[in-house]
């Protein structure tokens, strides 16, 4: 568990960059500062790694008053992953990720073997170790830049917007790649971002932060989408946001029907899911025979925006939904989809 307890820090020049933060991170938790830009989210951050230590107030990390704690001390326990990555040019991946290990005493094996089990744990393949950090893409860095951070098995990870630099698909499969980590590691996550999308769609909790260093409000997402504090509040997680809050709104209600399946282009008079012989959608024939790609696909039992979404995308105006294997499991319509919505907010 981390605590903040009246934390303030005025910088030299008279900037307050946090002002009186009062905040408990709970252990094994992923949660998020988010803000617009200068509104404390870092100095924040690195108050727990004693980065930056607060001018009044206290912080907590497992019950211990950080300034308490010889930072060399404290950072052993505590991961940090930075935009870019921050990783050594002149290294080579793995031993980019041994780092750590080798500080800590290992014996230069044992540390080049955890390297290599966090590389797999990271989802990148084990012949990459033998590259230099700029003979990878961007998304691989910031896996690498993860893998480093939890070479030391720290309790604590603090990520100072790890993935802002890589493109947004790439982004949500680092997030993704996240989630799934930290259902394995169940660490103490403090992230960083100025994305509320990420934000809500990482965070268990999540910080909103305004100028002056004041938190604004501190909620889970569902929450916070659906009853911002003030109109600050309101306005930065955006006009959207009941869009945003159908990412926590499930979909049992939706009825899905059979769908008119076929495994060739043959016109109808109907659209139809064309289907591989596994029976994995491949996309729509439309009414007079032609091939049309298909919109975004919902998986059974996911929140109700994903099926909105497949049904919206969708050249027939029907969304397709799959099994977790990705085979076709039916269809459903948008309006099915909001009559839906309108009944779970009764
Ligand atoms: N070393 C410093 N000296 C003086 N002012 C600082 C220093 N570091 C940060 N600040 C100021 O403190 C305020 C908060 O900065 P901080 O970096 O914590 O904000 P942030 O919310 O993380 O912003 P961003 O999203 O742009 O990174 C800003 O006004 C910043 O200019």
């Amino acid at each position: 568990m981390i605590e903040f307890r009246g934390v303030t820090k005025r910088f030299d020049d008279g900037t307050i960059a946090v002002n009186g933060l009062d905040l408990v991170v709970e252990a094994g938790t992923i949660t998020v500062f988010v803000g617009p830009s200068g509104c404390g989210k870092t100095t924040s951050l690195r108050m727990v790694n004693r980065m930056v230590d607060p001018t009044s107030g206290t912080v907590l990390v497992a019950g211990e008053d950080v300034s308490t704690v010889d930072p060399p001390r404290l950072r052993r326990g505590i991961g940090y992953v930075i935009q870019q990555a921050g990783l050594f040019p002149h290294r080579t991946v793995l031993d980019n990720v041994a780092t750590v290990p080798l500080l800590s005493g290992w014996k230069r094996a044992a540390a080049r073997s955890r390297a290599a089990e966090l590389l797999e744990r990271v989802g990148l393949p084990a012949d990459l170790g033998k590259r230099y950090p700029a003979q990878l893409s961007g998304g691989q860095q910031q896996r690498v830049g993860v893998a480093r951070a939890l070479a030391a098995d720290p309790p604590v990870l603090l990520m100072d917007e790890p993935f802002s630099a890589v493109d947004p698909v790439v982004r949500e499969g680092l997030q993704d790649e996240l989630l799934r980590l930290q259902a394995e590691l169940d660490k103490t996550i403090v992230f960083v971002t100025h994305d509320i999308d990420e934000a809500v769609r990482i965070g268990e909790k999540v910080a909103v932060f305004r100028e002056g260093g004041v938190l604004a409000q501190y909620a889970p997402p569902a929450e916070l989408l659906a009853h911002p504090a003030d109109d600050f509040v309101a306005s930065f997680v955006g006009k959207d946001r009941g869009y945003r809050s159908l990412s926590f709104v499930d979909a049992s209600g939706v009825e899905v029907a059979a769908a008119r399946v076929v495994g060739e282009a043959v016109a109808s008079g109907a659209w139809q899911v064309l289907a591989d012989a596994d029976g994995r959608p491949r996309g729509w024939v439309s009414p007079d025979g032609a091939v049309v790609p298909g919109g975004s696909l919902y998986e059974r039992g996911g929140p109700v925006r994903g099926a909105l979404d497949a049904a919206l995308s969708s050249p027939s105006g029907l969304g397709v939904v799959v099994d977790a294997d990705g085979r076709l499991v039916g269809v459903v319509e948008a309006h099915q989809v909001l009559d839906a919505i309108a009944s779970s907010r009764g």
